[in-house]
């Protein structure tokens, strides 16, 4: 996918006016999200010598010229969207979470979510929670209990090392560049002079097998090596942690139960703004505008910055979720987010069915399927999280640890 507004667009496309509303579902082109699709574009993700490490694509919603997506790679590594309660930015969180899981396998991109609202007293609802079930997302806390903060804080810290120690002087492109490079000279060895038919031995034909391919192509690899692959995740992959209500960790209202805590969260988050671009890791935060959060780190070094408008009143407006993306270059792209805990339109549950016929009812005109009701189906995100989890089985994805 290409994007909207966005350089290298080989010919420009004809600008027309926002739509009042948009579905995550089509901006992705996946209005029937199946585990094939998905599959197809982890594998394009595995092929992209430009997300060395793992794609992290976030597609917004519908813009004048087409989908708008935030390249976190290559525009990040860090995104920021401010608007003021109502105008969506918990719903534009959870298009993010999306869509990033949309464009690449977990084991090679993961996502932490994390409410700093405590949902409870501040009646926030589901928060980032209802996308607990996509499978790349490894863990999500919220800001009511402090003992689970401080580890979380801890964790994300201790990760940070953990990758640090590991780069060496490398940054993570440059890391993941170093293992391609000397699989292919694992496997140019195994053709070598001393082994004309190239050959290889039980340790060289382990070692082509994991460095050679890219971690992302195991749907193409033989099957044995796949199965490898689920035995460890692969020591290095992206890793998105998403914050909503970052003004309420900066400014957590007197007592609110992770206020004690909040410190330590905000260290960890700071150290990611910090750190993060050479690491792989990407912080997106959503928060109210200005206030203290406008000095923090994280609001500081985000080079991508959304603004969403206040919710719209009237019948005839947009629906919330109307804003502007800023690109690190200056650009500006207004967009329409994409809505992806709408329930799902009856259309996209007419899929075919098989059913037993008795002889005698033979010549019967076929009866009603039963067709799941707009307004109370599954939603737009739950049918593509079970569309994620089953892809990642069929391409035995392995399991990234969670941070808590
Ligand atoms: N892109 C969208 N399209 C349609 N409706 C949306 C969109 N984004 C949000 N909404 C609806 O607007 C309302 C507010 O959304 P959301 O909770 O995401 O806003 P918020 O900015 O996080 O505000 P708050 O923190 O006060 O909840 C919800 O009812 C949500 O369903």
């Amino acid at each position: 996918m290409r994007t909207d507004g966005t350089a290298g667009a080989g010919h420009a496309r004809v600008s027309s006016p926002l739509p009042q509303s948009a579905r995550l579902l089509d901006e992705l082109g996946l209005a029937r999200a199946t585990p094939p699709s998905l599959m197809t574009r982890w594998a394009d993700a595995a092929d992209d010598p430009e997300s060395l490490g793992g794609r992290a694509w976030a597609v917004l919603g519908a813009g004048p010229r087409g989908p708008v997506c935030a390249d976190l790679v290559a525009e990040g590594p860090h995104l920021l969207i401010e608007g003021p309660a109502g105008s969506g930015r918990t719903e534009l969180l959870r298009a993010v979470v999306a869509s990033l899981a949309a464009a690449e396998r977990p084991d090679r991109l993961s996502v932490v979510l994390m409410d700093g609202r405590d949902s409870v007293s501040g009646g926030q609802g589901e928060g980032l929670r209802v996308c607990t079930d996509v499978p790349h997302v490894t863990t999500h806390l919220t800001a009511n209990d402090p003992v689970r903060m401080r580890e979380f804080a801890q964790s994300l810290s201790a990760e940070l090392k953990r990758r640090a120690e590991l780069l060496g002087r490398c940054d993570f492109a440059e890391w993941h560049t170093g293992r391609e490079l000397s699989g292919r000279m694992v496997a140019q060895r195994t053709a070598s002079p001393r082994n004309p038919t190239g050959t290889a031995g039980p340790s060289g034909d382990e070692a082509g097998g994991d460095l050679d391919s890219p971690p992302s192509s195991t749907i193409r690899l033989r099957p044995g090596a796949a199965r490898r692959r689920t035995d460890t995740a692969p020591p290095l992959h992206r890793l998105v942690v998403i914050v909503d209500d970052l003004d309420a960790l900066v400014s957590p209202p007197l007592g609110s139960p992770g206020r004690p805590a909040a410190g330590s969260v905000i260290r960890a988050l700071e150290a990611v703004s910090r750190e993060g671009e050479r690491l792989g890791v990407h912080l997106v935060v959503a928060t109210g505008p200005g206030g203290r959060t406008a000095e923090s780190e994280a609001a500081r070094r985000a080079t991508l910055r959304v603004s969403l408008d206040p919710p719209a009143t009237g019948p005839d407006e947009p629906a919330p979720g109307r804003g502007r993306l800023t690109w690190p270059d200056g650009r500006i792209t207004a967009f329409q987010a994409g809505r992806v805990t709408g329930r799902i339109p009856r259309t996209a549950t007419l899929r075919p069915t098989v059913v037993p016929l008795e002889w005698d009812r033979m010549g019967d005109p076929p009866a009603r399927r039963p067709v799941r009701e707009l307004g109370n189906g599954p939603t737009d995100l739950a049918l593509l999280a079970s569309a994620l989890e089953r892809a990642a089985r069929e391409v035995a994805a392995a399991e990234v640890p969670s941070l808590l």
